[in-house]
C-alpha cells in the first residue's frame, strides 16, 4: 500500500478520494489531507473518508510515495514552497491543476518524476475521463502508479503536456456544460407544462441512455443522430433550430474559451 498525501481539500480532491476511497483501492488510513486553512474542511474530510490529517509538522510528507497537488493554479507556488523542504527525493507527484506546466512543478518541487493531469469531478462515482502527461524521470513502475490512480476513478488518456489545454476544456470542464444543458433542457419542459421532476427524469435517462448507445454500439453520433430524425419530423424541427442558431459554432467558441484560459492559468501559476 502506498501513502498519498493530497495538498489541497477542495472540491477535486474530494472527488478523486471518494472514487478512491468507494473503490477501496487504497487503504484510506495511508490516505492523507492537508490544506491552507480550513480545519473544518480537514475534520469533515476525515470523519466521511476515513482518511489521515498531515499533522501541522507535516510529517506524512517524509513518507509520501506519491503527492497530489489539488491547489487552484494561483496557489500552487506557494503551495509547493511550503512543502519542498519536507519531501523525500523518491516521492513522485501528480498534479490535478490546471494549465500549471510540469516545468513550474519541477522548479517548485525540484527534478522528480511529475505527472501533470486532468481528471473531472464524475471521479465521485468512478467515471473520471482524465489526461495525463509525464514528465522524463517517469520510469514505467512510476508511469504505472499514476495509471493506477487515475484508473481507480474512471478512464484515461496519455496526451501529450501541450494537449493538456484542449482535454481540461473538454472533459475537465465538460461535466459543467452537461449540466447546463440539463437546466436549460429543464427549464424549457417546465415551460411547456411538464414537472420538474417529470423532466429531471426524463432528461437524465435520455442523456444515459444516448451516452450507453454511444458506447454500447460503437456507432459514430452522426449515424445514431440520423436515426433519431424522421424527414419532416419533430427533431429535424427542433435541429433546425439549433443550426439556426449556429450551436457548432457556439460548442466551437466554448471549448476555445476554455482552451484559452488554461493556458492563460498556466501562465499565471
Ligand atoms: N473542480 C473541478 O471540476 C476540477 C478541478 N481541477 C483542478 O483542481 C484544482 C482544485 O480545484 P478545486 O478542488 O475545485 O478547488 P478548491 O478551491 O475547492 O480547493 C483548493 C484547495 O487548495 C487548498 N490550498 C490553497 N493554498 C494551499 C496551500 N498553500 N497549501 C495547501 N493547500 C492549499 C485550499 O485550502 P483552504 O480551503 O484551506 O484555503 C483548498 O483546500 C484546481 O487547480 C483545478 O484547476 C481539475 C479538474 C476538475
Ligand atoms: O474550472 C476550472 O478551472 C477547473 C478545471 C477543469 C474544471 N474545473
Amino acid at each position: 500500500m502506498e501513502t498519498i498525501v493530497f495538498v489541497g481539500a477542495g472540491s477535486m480532491a474530494e472527488a478523486i478520494i471518494a472514487g478512491m476511497v468507494v473503490r477501496n483501492t487504497e487503504d484510506a488510513k495511508r490516505i492523507y489531507v492537508m490544506n491552507k486553512s480550513d480545519d473544518d474542511r480537514l475534520d469533515y474530510m476525515q470523519g466521511r473518508y476515513g482518511i489521515s490529517i498531515v499533522c501541522p509538522e507535516r510529517k506524512a510528507l517524509k513518507f509520501a510515495d506519491m503527492i497530489v497537488l489539488a491547489t487552484k493554479p494561483k496557489d500552487i507556488r506557494q503551495a509547493m514552497a511550503e512543502i519542498a523542504p519536507h519531501l523525500n527525493d523518491h516521492t513522485a507527484a501528480l498534479s490535478v491543476i490546471a494549465g500549471t506546466p510540469i516545468k513550474t512543478i519541477e522548479q517548485g518541487l525540484g527534478m522528480r518524476p511529475i505527472a501533470r493531469s486532468m481528471p473531472n469531478t464524475s471521479a465521485t462515482i468512478g467515471k473520471s475521463a482524465s489526461g495525463i502527461a509525464m514528465n522524463s524521470k517517469v520510469d514505467q513502475r512510476c508511469k504505472d502508479q499514476f495509471i493506477q490512480l487515475l484508473s481507480s476513478i474512471g478512464i484515461v488518456k496519455e496526451v501529450r503536456e501541450e494537449d493538456l489545454h484542449a482535454v481540461t476544456a473538454l472533459s475537465g470542464s465538460g461535466p459543467a456544460y452537461v449540466y447546463y444543458l440539463v437546466e436549460a433542457l429543464e427549464e424549457a419542459a417546465i415551460d411547456k407544462g411538464l414537472s420538474k421532476e417529470i423532466a429531471r427524469e426524463l432528461i437524465i435517462q435520455t442523456l444515459d441512455g444516448a451516452a450507453s448507445m454511444l458506447k454500447m454500439t460503437g456507432e459514430d453520433p452522426i449515424t445514431l443522430r440520423q436515426n433519431v430524425t424522421s424527414p419532416g419530423g419533430t427533431t429535424e424541427a427542433g435541429l433546425n433550430a439549433l443550426e439556426t442558431r449556429k450551436f457548432k459554432q457556439t460548442i466551437a467558441e466554448c471549448i476555445d474559451s476554455a482552451e484559452g484560459r488554461s493556458r492563460e492559468l498556466g501562465a499565471l501559476s
